[in-house]
């Protein structure tokens, strides 16, 4: 379930009134989804997602709205919020941060070919080159540091295996985070949590066009290549296993080459990436799983999963060359 606040018909009107989209002829609860309160909301002027932000605050949010404004602006397929006549795009709805944003048309494609991988990783370029000029910045707040942080507080929970893939892969990065080669790599606003179930794609079976990115609330500044890496990790590998597919690596890494060509740096040091990323989510699987929070409404994912995948990137190190 996704609806944590129930939201009025009445509640909508009234922030509908405020954004001047017409009159709502249609309120519906999204099914899905676990951090957000999230409502489709059909207008005279089309349709729209209504968020309320249950654990974000008024504080957090404005990096990433007006994230998703500036990409919009440039043409890339983001959900767009609307904004009322003082140009505010961060409502209040129930006593809650909200924002209403265009619905992306299509849904998830989870079982990707190369043709979608293709399709991600072009607009994935063209994402990070319209972020050049973002002038907000926020750190990714599940980069390094919250790994630093966090590692020690989950390894209590692991067996001596793991532990030591954990603390070692941790090392591992810290290193690598103190290189010139790491410090050169372009950087800017990321989404970092690009998985398949945040993208949309429309259209008949083996035609699909991408028509969006969404879930922006884990973005943050990074580097352009462990967004990419984020990606490769879950949309060009064989889910069971975490083996990398290379094919659809390689269409994902090439089309990106194609919009923003690869500096020798990041080609160099996509695998470590790779296992960055993998550490990632490992780690924040792992403090979900063992350190749920108070009254929380999060189904916690797999950590195992994450800990495959790294042993994979670890073991079969992956070089992408162009041509
Ligand atoms: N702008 C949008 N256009 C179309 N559908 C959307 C849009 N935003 C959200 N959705 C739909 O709502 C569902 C839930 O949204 P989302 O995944 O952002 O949930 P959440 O609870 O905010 O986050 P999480 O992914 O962490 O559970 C999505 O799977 C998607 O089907
Ligand atoms: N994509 C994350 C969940 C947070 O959006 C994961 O699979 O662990």
């Amino acid at each position: 379930m996704a609806v944590f606040t129930e939201v009025s018909l009445a509640d909508a009107q009234a922030l509908v009134d405020r954004l001047g989209l017409g009159p709502v002829t249609a309120l519906r609860g999204i099914a899905s989804g676990i951090e957000n309160t999230n409502y489709f909301v059909t207008t005279e002027r089309g349709e729209w997602v209504l968020t309320l932000f249950e654990r974000l605050t008024h504080a957090q949010l404005p990096f990433y709205l007006h994230l998703m404004k500036h990409l919009a602006g440039r043409g890339i397929p983001v959900p767009d919020p609307q904004a009322d006549a003082t140009g505010e795009i961060l409502h209040t709805v129930c006593g809650k941060p909200a924002a209403l944003v265009d619905r992306l048309s299509g849904g998830h494609q989870l079982a990707p070919s190369v043709w979608h991988c293709r399709q991600v990783g072009q607009m994935l370029a063209r994402m990070h080159l319209a972020g050049r000029d973002y002038p907000r910045h926020q750190p990714n707040l599940r980069g390094l540091d919250w790994w630093i942080e966090t590692v020690p507080v989950v390894v209590p929970h692991m067996d001596e295996s793991a532990r030591q893939l954990i603390e070692d892969e941790l090392a591992f990065q810290r290193h690598l985070a103190d290189t010139a080669g790491y410090q050169a790599l372009p950087r800017g606003p990321v989404h970092a949590d690009l998985f398949r179930d945040n993208v949309m794609f429309d259209g008949l079976p083996g035609h699909e066009k991408l028509t969006g990115f969404f879930d922006f609330y884990f973005a943050g500044v990074d580097t352009w290549l462990f967004d990419l890496a984020v990606c490769l990790n879950d949309w060009c590998i064989d889910l069971p296993t975490g083996r990398l597919d290379e094919d659809r690596a390689s269409a994902m890494v090439a089309a990106y080459d194609a919009e923003c060509p690869l500096s020798a740096d990041e080609l160099r040091l996509l695998p470590a990436m790779m296992r960055a990323g993998a550490l990632r989510f490992w780690t924040s699987r792992l403090w979900d799983f063992h350190l749920p929070r108070e009254a929380s409404m999060l189904k916690p994912h797999d950590p195992t999963h994450f800990e495959r995948v790294l042993r994979e990137r670890v073991a079969n190190p992956w070089h992408w060359m162009r041509g």
